[in-house]
């Protein structure tokens, strides 16, 4: 088990990017949604002990990883939002090198380890080309094989679907899927897709402060019976107790959808409630439950 107590990080500059977070995380895929500059990347490097939190504690194995940090790293897997890989070198050649960094000093274990890597991300055929003219998709694949070296019982995972095509997305979900079986996978994104399809349980962070946390269809459910879909001309008769999620444009029509405890509009249809409304009522400040 892994977790933040009533973590605080404070940068020099007096910004404040984590405010009492508490977060526990156990084996399975963990989502954490949250806007840019919400803090994302802030907890992840808080987490793998990249940097110290102001304060609060990380707890790995029932002790804290500031007294000890190796006892996480040794297990830790990180995938950093911006990683670069060095030019004329294989793909192949730099995960072996990164693997002798890691301390795999056996050498038939090492090279297995490293084709079992590039099977599961899919880059066996491309072992012999440079990493360095990879596309933005299997850079981030390669990322995970990086990743992945050592078999990390901790993986943290930051925005490792950022700027991928749709193919390569739902490539990558189905190799987190696989990866996350026997282990923590902590996952970030801006992408709600990202969390509905991968992520039983996730934790929603905006302006440094953990909103929502848990089952993540718990986290949605209690909105069904209020969340509502209305043409866009009717945002002027919206009666005072309607709040506007989104607007959006479907098929080239223009559509609100609206949170409301009761029917808004005569022409308001009523629709399941998403992670993306309950994410939505969060950036715009609505308390889940209110009466309005
Ligand atoms: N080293 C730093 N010094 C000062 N401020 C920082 C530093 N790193 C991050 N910040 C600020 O802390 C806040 C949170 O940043 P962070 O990168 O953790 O957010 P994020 O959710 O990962 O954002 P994004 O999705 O855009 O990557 C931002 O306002 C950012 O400008």
């Amino acid at each position: 088990m892994l977790s933040l107590q009533q973590v605080n990080k404070i940068y020099a500059d007096g910004k404040v990017a984590l405010n009492a977070v508490d977060l526990t995380l156990q084996n399975g895929l963990y989502g954490l949604l949250g806007p840019n500059g919400a803090g994302k990347s802030s907890l992840m490097r808080t987490l793998a002990t990249i940097q110290l939190p102001s304060s609060g504690k990380v707890i790995y194995q029932q002790q804290d990883l500031a007294d000890n940090p190796l006892l996480l790293r040794k297990e830790l897997g990180y995938l950093p939002q911006h990683f670069g890989v060095y030019n004329h070198i294989s793909c192949h050649a730099l995960l072996e090198h990164l693997a002798i960094l890691k301390g795999l000093e056996n050498k038939k274990q090492r090279l297995q380890q490293i084709d079992q890597l590039l099977e599961l991300t899919n880059l066996s055929r491309d072992a012999k080309r440079n990493a360095s003219d990879f596309s933005g998709g299997m850079l981030q694949r390669f990322g995970l094989a990086q990743a992945l070296l050592g078999q990390p019982k901790v993986l943290i995972l930051d925005e490792p679907t950022s700027g991928l095509d749709p193919a390569e997305r739902l490539n990558l979900h189905q190799i987190m899927d696989d990866i996350s079986q026997s282990r923590i996978v902590l996952l970030s994104t801006h992408i709600v897709d990202d969390i509905e399809h991968l992520c039983a349980r996730s934790a929603i962070l905006l302006d440094g402060e953990i909103k929502a946390d848990g089952v993540t269809r718990e986290l949605f459910e209690p909105l069904n019976g209020s969340i509502w879909q209305c043409p866009a001309q009717s945002e002027s008769t919206l009666p005072a107790g309607a709040k506007v999620l989104s607007r959006a444009l479907r098929y080239g029509e223009r559509l609100l959808r609206v949170y409301c405890p009761f029917q808004p509009v005569t022409d308001a249809i009523s629709v399941s409630a998403s992670l993306q409304d309950r994410y939505f009522c969060h950036l715009n400040h609505i308390a889940v439950g209110e009466t309005l």
